[in-house]
């Protein structure tokens, strides 16, 4: 479980995050929505370790996060907004790349079969050769490579073809369901977030959000 307790945040005296309380169970999809420049970015990368709160508490498995960074971040996956991937490389050199920076080990039948997962089968393309959309997965499934029980991800959809978007959906519903991972996600696509998420945390001062969301029966904490 991820307990996140009056969690306040500001870059300088700009204040982003203010008094943020949420309990997530194990397995559930969680997304974040509000308006841009809300605070969903800085939450997740609060979530991922990468920024310290300024005020509140977050466990994750009653590991706290002040005292048991290193051993939660192994928990972690993160993809973030922009796709960080080597584009002279082939598709499974950069899973070979990364493999080799991981603390669990993956054979290349293993990091095959995860690219397989994301119906990504073109092994040996270099990844400048691959479509914004496969770009994505290859981001995602370099993130499964630890085996991460917690997903963080910044609008992992954003800019891509309705095709590659589903096939993402559909690997974070599996990892949801089969995997009991949990999942918190970004996205501006509020379709996708009724459709995908079993509940959503709403940034922000902008009522729109809250209001199409209770328009559609979406539960918000
Ligand atoms: N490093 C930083 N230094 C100062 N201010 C920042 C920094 N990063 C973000 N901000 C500001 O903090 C606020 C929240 O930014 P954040 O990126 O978390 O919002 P967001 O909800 O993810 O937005 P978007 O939907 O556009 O991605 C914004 O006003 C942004 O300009």
């Amino acid at each position: 479980m991820l307990k996140v307790d009056n969690v306040s945040f500001s870059y300088r005296t700009k204040k982003v995050l203010d008094n943020v309380s949420i309990e997530i169970e194990d397995g559930e999809i969680i997304g974040l929505v509000g308006e841009n420049g809300a605070g969903k970015t800085t939450f997740l990368n609060i979530l991922a370790t990468l920024l310290k709160p300024r005020k509140g508490t977050i466990t994750y498995n009653d590991m706290k996060y002040k005292s048991k960074k290193s051993a939660i971040r192994k928990q972690i996956g993160y993809v973030p907004q922009d796709i960080a991937l080597w584009e002279d490389l082939t598709v499974m050199e950069n899973m070979l790349f990364f493999e080799k920076l991981s603390w669990v080990k993956k054979s290349e039948k293993e990091l095959k079969d995860i690219l397989l997962d994301m119906q990504l089968d073109r092994f040996d393309s270099k990844v400048k050769e691959l479509s914004g959309g496969m770009k994505r997965k290859l981001n995602l499934a370099i993130s499964l490579i630890h085996d991460p029980s917690l997903l963080l991800l910044d609008e992992p959809t954003v800019g891509i073809d309705l095709k590659s978007k589903i096939e993402i959906n559909d690997i974070l519903d599996y990892m949801s369901e089969e995997e009991n991972m949990t999942v918190i996600y970004t996205s501006h696509d509020m379709d996708e977030i009724t459709q995908l998420c079993d509940r959503t945390i709403v940034f922000g001062q902008d009522p729109f959000y809250r209001e199409l969301l209770e328009r559609e029966g979406m539960p918000i904490s």
